[in-house]
């Protein structure tokens, strides 16, 4: 099962992600409560090991933006949480994770064009476009056949059965493993083991 912790903000709490096991790291340079610049997250990412992927959350960014991004951080992967389209996702210079917000199982049938590394199922945003701590009905990804990396709400409590339920490639948190609004190393320990003892 692969791991990502998302919207990390300090050097401490990328190092608790990576010696507890995650195998993707994300930084947020969207709109977000979590937002931070490239320079700030080459900072806190230099003594990430290789075999951790970089990657960069962007909602509708320009492609000056995400090749900056790319060259300023290292990024390995780039996660599109907007509208962009699978023309968009062609031109972008890592492999890319798609997110998709899902209310119904209409929302599965626009993830059939795109032709990305992943797709990533999210709840739909509330104050920005993902990073909300609400999950979704996981039932409608039950007949999609598509191995997702599921996203949304997740927490140590409920990522177990949410594995169970979905069978995802891969789980995301970012709220779940806060406590009053900065990341929780216990919380990144309890969901990383319960997500990789899961499978
Ligand atoms: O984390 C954010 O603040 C964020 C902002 C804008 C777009 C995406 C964001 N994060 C992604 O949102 C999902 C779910 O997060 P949560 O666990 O429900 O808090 C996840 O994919 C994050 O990568």
């Amino acid at each position: 099962m692969l791991v990502k912790v998302c919207g990390l903000m300090n050097r401490e709490d990328v190092t608790a992600a990576v010696e507890n096991g995650a195998d993707y790291i994300g930084f947020v340079f969207a709109e977000s409560k979590r937002r931070i610049t490239y320079n700030h997250a080459a900072e806190i990412s230099a003594h990430v090991p290789d075999s951790v992927q970089k990657v960069g959350v962007f909602v509708n960014p320009s492609v000056e933006e995400v090749l900056e991004a790319v060259s300023a951080v290292k990024l390995d992967m780039i996660q599109l949480h907007g509208d962009e389209s699978p023309e968009f996702c062609s031109l972008m210079p890592k492999p890319v994770i798609k997110a998709f917000s899902i209310s119904d199982q209409s929302d599965l049938d626009q993830m059939k064009h795109y032709q990305v590394a992943h797709i990533l199922a999210d709840a739909p945003g509330a104050d920005y476009r993902g990073g909300s701590g609400h999950t979704f009905d996981w039932s409608i990804l039950n007949n999609s056949g598509t191995k997702v990396i599921l996203a949304g709400g997740l927490t140590p409590g409920n990522v177990a059965e949410a594995i169970k339920e979905t069978s995802p490639l891969g789980v995301d948190v970012s709220s779940g493993v806060e406590t009053d609004g900065h990341k929780d190393h216990e919380k990144i320990n309890a969901f990383i083991r319960e997500a990789k003892g899961s499978c």
